[in-house]
């Protein structure tokens, strides 16, 4: 993004020298709603769906809230909503003349996501890319999401419209990658790298989910898909692993149950020491 602020079509290069926009980077950023003052901005990023990214966002939210920080997720995944079910949350949410409130879980965090402005939460969201957007812009700009220290942004996974919108939109601090131990992680971790050095946002790093599986009876870790090679790949791009997170049965029935803030994700740990020192 190196345009000029000025859009004047009657520009000529000459006329330009001399004009205070020359030279001037243009900002995409849309300003936060009067009721907000949010001081981290946190993106959840994947290059390839189901490698439980919302299981990861709901995980990074939760462990944050339990260190007593005052954490929100802003549900960008707006086609594959999946935030409010595994807090328990139903719409509608209410708002004033002044914007929409958020819902608030039983651990405090506060959510806002599509299907809790839906009326049916089993309705499909069948929008075009600049409307979906456009709702994104506008859980930045409407949610009052009141005093929050990290607002994590569960996007929807691979390199789209959506997370671009949020890197141009938002003051996004940094962004955790998430991944899983298979042979194709190696380009999908580039790919969501590359986007990020482009549009200059910081990478906190990497985590790994579905590392492998606790034996119940033995404790032995199995590699259910394969070897990881994630601190090779970390390495060679200059990143953290900030965790190695394994298969949970009782992570899915907490999320299934509604009640994912009860869960405590010791695994990324490395995470929330990160984090604490943005
Ligand atoms: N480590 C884990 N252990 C057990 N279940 C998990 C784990 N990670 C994710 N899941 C479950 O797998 C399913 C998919 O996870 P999730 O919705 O987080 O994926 P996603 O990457 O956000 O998907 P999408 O890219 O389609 O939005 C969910 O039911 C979730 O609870």
């Amino acid at each position: 993004m190196s345009e000029k602020s000025c859009n004047n079509s009657e520009c000529s290069k000459e006329s330009c020298e001399g004009c205070p926009s020359k030279g001037a980077t243009q900002s995409f950023l849309v300003e936060p709603n009067i009721h907000s003052n949010v001081k981290k901005v946190i993106g959840v990023v994947s290059g390839k769906g189901g490698v439980g990214k919302s299981m990861i966002t709901a995980s990074l939210a939760t462990l944050m809230q339990q260190q007593g920080y005052q954490t929100g997720i802003l549900d960008a995944d707006i086609t594959g909503p999946s935030i409010p079910k595994m807090f328990g949350l139903k719409g509608p949410a209410q708002g004033t003349e002044e914007g929409i409130y958020p819902e608030e879980a039983k651990n405090g965090t506060k959510v806002m996501s599509v299907n809790l402005l839906m009326e049916d939460e089993e309705a499909p969201v069948i929008w075009r890319g600049p409307v979906i957007s456009n709702m994104v812009k506008q859980f930045w700009s409407d949610v009052m999401w009141g005093e929050l220290d990290f607002l994590f942004v569960d996007m929807p996974p691979g390199t789209g419209d959506v997370p671009l919108t949020v890197f141009q939109s938002l003051p996004v601090d940094g962004i955790v990658v998430v991944t899983s131990p298979q042979d194709l992680v190696s380009m999908i971790v580039k790919k969501a790298y590359h986007m990020a050095k482009t549009m200059n946002i910081p990478i906190i790093g990497i985590v790994e989910n579905y590392s492998f599986i606790k034996c119940p009876d033995c404790d032995k870790k199995i590699k259910v898909f394969g070897e990881s090679h994630i601190d090779e790949i970390a390495g060679t791009l200059g990143l953290e692993v900030l965790g190695k997170v394994p298969i949970e049965p009782d992570y899915a029935s907490a999320a299934d149950a509604g009640e994912f803030y009860r869960i405590k994700n010791d695994y990324i740990q490395k995470a929330s020491q990160i984090l604490t020192k943005l």
